[in-house]
């Protein structure tokens, strides 16, 4: 069981919560070419056989396996070639015994042929293969025929409820003949930074203001999971522009808001505030992550919208992004797997880790040699440190009964999107 530092909930605690609210969203059908990173929410089945018809795995000559049963470089065999079937043809030719077809990888093998001959197994090859060929080795029988079905059925299923379509699965639905295919809607995420000290990147900063980054963040991070973002904004600690936004999310019926920043102890803490009828706020054993504020809103139309009040530390947003906002989204899509898989690496650098709770770590795994991992950055787990979680494409995660790491302890690490780039 997790520990836990008095006062805290537990991750698993937490994220229960949030995942108990979740709800799939409405199904839509889309074009097989217009559904990349959306999730199959119905059993896509073929139309077609894959392969569609007998076809032939090599350019050379089919033909009667009989004929060439014994041919070899010291018993050469010739044949006459009766026809020619380059790729789209339909044709069918009748072979007699001592006939042969030239055929092409992908055309239809005839029904009187019952084995493939390469060019490379023949005197001539391409060069002399329209009247007559000579077979210099024997194809074992069926040889490089690929049977109609073998791979797939028409009716069979290509891919069940909950499969991410990625480019792989794209390719395999296309191939069985499918052309839509039943997906989740996307989530409509708002991202909603707040901090009077925030200013739009680029513009000239006073003392006391900084970029806002956080709205960049969280919306790749959500585009990332397969959310469609519907406005990024950053507020003030007044309140009022805090409730507005508010307002007009629900009234876009968003399916997400996730705020950063305005949910610990401080005496600004807009979100907190503004929403603590509708959100509860809880610290929960992490670091970064500690301060973490769920709630469901009713939005237009009887629907409801998820609430995540995240920490403004940058790191602190972007972890609890990863840890709570990341698998919700993907349960909305009725995705099958909504947890990153779990890596064991050895550190190969000592790192000391936040007493009584779980450290979530923005590493680097080094992929040169044996695979290891360390922090990302110099200052170690800082959830200030925004610049160096750009060298970050992992996260490492240290037990919180756990005080140090040192070099060669094994670690369980997540591996992020573009973690090999
Ligand atoms: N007395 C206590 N103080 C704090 C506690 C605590 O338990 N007791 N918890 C600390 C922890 S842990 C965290 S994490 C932070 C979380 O604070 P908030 O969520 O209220 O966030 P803010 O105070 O608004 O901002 C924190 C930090 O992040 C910067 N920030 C905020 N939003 C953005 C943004 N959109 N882009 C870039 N940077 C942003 C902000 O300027 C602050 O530096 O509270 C601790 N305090
Ligand atoms: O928990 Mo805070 O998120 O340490 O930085």
């Amino acid at each position: 069981m997790a520990a836990r530092m008095s006062g805290h909930r537990t991750v698993e605690e937490h994220l229960g919560d949030v995942l108990a609210a979740v709800h799939p969203l409405p199904v839509e059908t889309r074009a097989v070419a217009d559904a990349r990173g959306m999730t199959v929410r119905e059993t896509a089945r073929a139309t077609v056989d894959i392969p569609v018809f007998d076809n032939s795995a090599m350019d050379g000559f089919a033909v009667r396996h009989a004929d060439v049963a014994d041919a070899s470089a010291d018993h050469p065999v010739t044949l006459r070639v009766v026809a020619d079937i380059p790729a789209g043809s339909d044709a069918d030719p009748i072979l007699a015994p001592g006939e042969a077809a030239r055929i092409m990888t992908g055309s239809p093998v005839p029904a009187d042929a019952d084995a493939i001959v390469p060019f490379e197994d023949t005197v001539g090859g391409l060069a002399d293969s329209l009247t007559q060929t000579t077979v210099l080795r024997a194809p074992r029988p069926a040889a490089h025929i690929r049977r109609a079905g073998e791979d797939l059925r028409a009716g069979d299923p290509v891919l069940g409820p909950g499969t991410l379509l990625g480019p792989l699965q794209l390719g395999a639905i296309a191939a069985a003949g499918i052309t839509d295919v039943v997906v989740s809607r996307r989530p409509r995420v708002a991202i909603v930074s707040t901090g009077s000290e925030l200013v739009e990147a680029g513009a000239p900063l006073r003392r006391g203001q900084i970029p806002e980054s956080n709205s960049v963040l969280l919306a790749a991070m959500a585009e990332a999971a397969g959310a469609e973002v519907d406005g990024r904004t950053s507020v003030d600690d007044e309140g009022g522009a805090l409730r507005d936004v508010v307002d007009a999310c629900a009234a876009a019926s968003v399916d997400v808001i996730v705020f950063s920043g305005g949910v610990s102890a401080g005496a600004f803490e807009v979100v907190r505030n503004e929403l603590s009828a509708t959100m509860t706020f809880s610290r929960v054993g992490m670091q970064p992550g500690k301060p973490q504020g769920f709630g469901v809103l009713p939005v237009a139309d009887g629907h409801s919208a998820l609430l995540f009040g995240l920490p403004g530390n940058p790191v602190s947003a972007a972890i609890s992004f990863e840890v709570f906002v990341r698998p919700a989204l993907l349960a909305l899509q009725g995705r099958t797997a909504i947890h990153r898989p779990v890596l064991r690496l050895p550190a190969s650098v000592a790192w000391r880790t936040p007493p009584g709770r779980r450290q979530y770590l923005p590493a680097v795994v080094d992929t040169d040699a044996a695979w290891s991992v360390r922090p990302a950055t110099a200052g170690g787990s800082g959830s200030h440190l925004a610049g160096g979680l750009g060298q970050a494409r992992a996260v490492a995660i240290v037990p919180a009964e756990v005080d140090a790491v040192a070099v060669g302890d094994e670690v369980d690490v997540w591996l992020l999107e573009g973690w090999d780039a």
